[in-house]
């Protein structure tokens, strides 16, 4: 697959004129299909593909000026030296053009050869104190550029990470706004490239207009015909320039996947059922044909660039020929002097150099532009994403949550909601149990609950504020959660600890409470460095915990977040028995200071405790009360209760005395 840094140039194409290599079998098999984006949002590259140079033309006042904001924001000293710098080179560049036609009138004119050459000495050396000049002004400009490009990029992506962290669960979830998280991805080195471009962009204008000015006088034909040498090389950069971006943007999701498959082989995760189950030359087969699509790609992008790139020489070539032949006509003709069609050469060279250099670096600014455009309309998408600031303040106390009607289904096409009009109600200070199959609804219930996800319909309360007009980040201080799936940091244990509430300062006091509120104490006196040490087996010096162990550390995460509401989805799924009994001790014993603990779990004997047991089937509350009204009623939670208990109805048999 190509890398990231590739993109727009090794990625691959969609061109309607044309033909796209065809779907692999691996796309087929491995993701149920093509992994090409051809419409939906991306009208924007539609757009693009419509733009003409004039279009470009017109756009580039605004890119310019983008370009000077992002350098502002990121070092306004820097931004400042960079165009001074800039627009004075090119006036050097002006100022030397004209002195090299002074030097040539006087040396071709008429008089003593030593009288040329003198006369021509003061056009000399300003041209040399403007070399020197011009020479500083670039070294000025290269530190500057080079001071202000990493700044650029820090500040655009620094503000891609915040928005992509505070964005709804949902938008993360989106795999549209995933696919612009994806691209948008590459905005922050563009912004970076499109200083340098920019600059370059300002540079060649300013010697365009002075060669361009030094022409006309020359002889006003002249300046069509350098026009006329230049476009083919701007039409060829643009068309080149467009079949790249679309094709970026088609090809963006095979190139993920292809970088998955790749991160697959290597992932400490997965390691182990390839080599038991011999999956590496599976992965690698697919690997192989994923990127065998690309190159197939890229190849057919190669192939239309040479055809793009020849059209363009022979054009360039006429335009030259006829630039000459007219030249030769106007001296034949008498209608130019020797000295003047000398400076215009070198007027045209310099001016076709700058136009040709004007042309390209327009082109790859426009090219940047467009995935700082991405940039953009990932900002504006998240921002419609961003979890609401403000908001209602919840009640100091509250007694009790209560589901009223919530209707929740995921995006997609789904059969049923995964909650379906679900009224229920979690009294707080209590340990309030949820029980059900796989699938049944437990952890969105949760979810909604810690705010993750609103309600397609119904409301949740707290005592009587709906948490849908709450201030969210009130909401989530209340919530401490340890999920199935909970994060494993790859930090130290420490740390994997108190990023339960990174906001507050590490202390050791708090993080030992909550390891031994958490009963972790001996996974951590395990470890070779205790708390220091890190737990990431693919770093040097790392180590890794097993499932139960994590599972004991998720706990003591919870326990320092010190959230009122704690919940625990499947808390002891990872956990020995005496692990098991000694987990729930401790959830019962948070519960006993007032914290309410809401606890997911398939181990009905561990619900006996529960002040309160809700049942879901399908998305649907089915029963609920205490273990004992619910045993005794001979409901759902009755039959699974039984099933589970059949497991342990054979005795052990007692040791022989003696
Ligand atoms: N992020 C998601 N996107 C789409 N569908 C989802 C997502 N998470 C869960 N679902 C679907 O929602 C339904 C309820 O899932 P949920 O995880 O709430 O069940 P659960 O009762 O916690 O199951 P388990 O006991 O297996 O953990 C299931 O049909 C599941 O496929």
């Amino acid at each position: 697959m190509p890398p990231s840094s590739d993109r727009g140039r090794s990625t691959v194409g969609k061109q309607p004129d044309a033909e796209q290599p065809g779907v692999s079998e691996s796309e087929r098999l491995l993701f149920g299909g093509p992994l090409r984006y051809d419409g939906g949002w991306n009208s924007h590259s539609e757009a693009f593909l419509e733009l003409g140079f004039r279009a470009m033309v017109g756009r580039l006042p605004s890119l310019l000026s983008g370009s000077l904001r992002l350098a502002w924001q990121a070092d306004r000293q820097a931004a400042r030296i960079v165009l001074v710098a800039e627009v004075c080179r090119g006036l050097t560049q002006a100022v030397s053009l004209l002195a090299v036609n002074s030097v040539l009138g006087r040396l071709i004119g008429a008089g003593a050869l030593e009288d040329r050459l003198r006369g021509a000495v003061p056009a000399l050396v300003t041209m040399a104190v403007v070399m020197f000049v011009g020479a500083l002004l670039r070294a000025a400009s290269t530190y500057a550029t080079g001071r202000l490009e990493p700044k650029v990029e820090r500040v655009a992506t620094e503000r891609y990470l915040e928005q992509a962290a505070t964005v709804e669960l949902a938008a993360i979830e989106d795999h549209a706004f995933h696919k612009l998280l994806d691209t948008a991805q590459y905005g922050a080195a563009s912004a970076r490239r499109m200083i340098s471009f920019a600059t370059r962009v300002v540079n060649a204008m300013i010697s365009l207009v002075a060669a361009a000015g030094v022409l006309t006088v020359l002889h006003p034909a002249l300046l069509p015909l350098l026009v006329t040498m230049t476009i083919p090389s701007g039409w060829g950069a643009l068309t080149i320039a467009r079949r790249q971006y679309a094709s970026f943007h088609t090809w963006v999701q095979h190139v993920r996947a292809g970088r998955l498959l790749g991160a697959l082989l290597i992932e400490p995760e997965s390691a182990p059922e390839i080599r038991v189950h011999g999956v590496g030359p599976f992965l690698l087969r697919h690997y192989r044909a994923m990127a065998e699509t690309a190159e197939a790609e890229q190849a057919r992008l190669a192939r239309l660039a040479a055809r793009t790139g020849l059209i363009a020489a022979a054009w360039t070539g006429l335009a030259t020929v006829a630039t000459y032949a007219t030249l030769g006509g106007l001296l034949l003709g008498g209608a130019m002097a020797l000295s003047v069609a000398g400076t215009a050469v070198i007027a045209v060279r310099t001016g076709s150099q700058s136009l040709n250099t004007l042309v390209v670096e327009m082109n790859a600014l426009h090219e940047e532009a467009l995935f700082v455009g991405d940039l953009q309309r990932l900002y504006e998408e998240a921002s419609k994403w961003a979890i609401p600031a403000g908001g209602t303040a919840l009640p100091d106390d509250p007694r009790e949550i209560r589901f009223e009607n919530v209707t929740f289904g995921y995006p997609g096409d789904s059969a049923r909601p995964a909650l379906d009009e679900v009224t229920l109600t979690l009294p707080l200070g209590k340990i309030v149990a949820l029980v059900g199959e796989n699938g049944s609804g437990k952890t969105t219930l949760v979810k909604l609950l810690a705010g993750l996800y609103a309600p397609d319909r119904g409301r949740i309360l707290w005592d009587d504020v709906d948490a849908a007009h709450a201030d969210r980040r009130l909401l989530a201080e209340r919530v401490a959660m340890v999920a199935q799936d909970f994060k494993r940091w790859p930090f130290t244990a420490r740390v994997n600890v108190a990023v339960g509430r990174s906001s507050v300062p590490l202390t050791d006091e708090r993080v030992s409470g909550a390891v031994t509120e958490a009963g972790a104490g001996d996974v951590l006196a395990d470890l070779p460095r205790g708390l220091d040490t890190l737990l990431a087996r693919n770093f040097s010096g790392g180590h890794e915990l097993s499932g139960g162990q994590w599972q004991r550390l998720g706990i003591a995460r919870a326990a320092y977040r010190r959230g009122h509401i704690l919940i625990v989805d499947e808390p002891t799924a990872a956990l020995d028995a005496r692990a098991e009994l000694e987990v729930f001790e401790k959830i019962r014993a948070l519960a006993g200071t007032g914290q309410t603990v809401i606890l997911i779990t398939h181990r009905l004997a561990s619900v006996r405790h529960a002040d309160l047991v809700h049942v879901l089937e399908q998305g649907r509350l089915v029963e609920s009360g205490t273990p004992d009204e619910l045993l005794a009623s001979g409901g759902v939670y009755a039959e699974l209760y039984s099933l589970q208990a059949e497991q342990f109805t054979a005795t052990v048999p007692a040791k022989e005395a003696g």
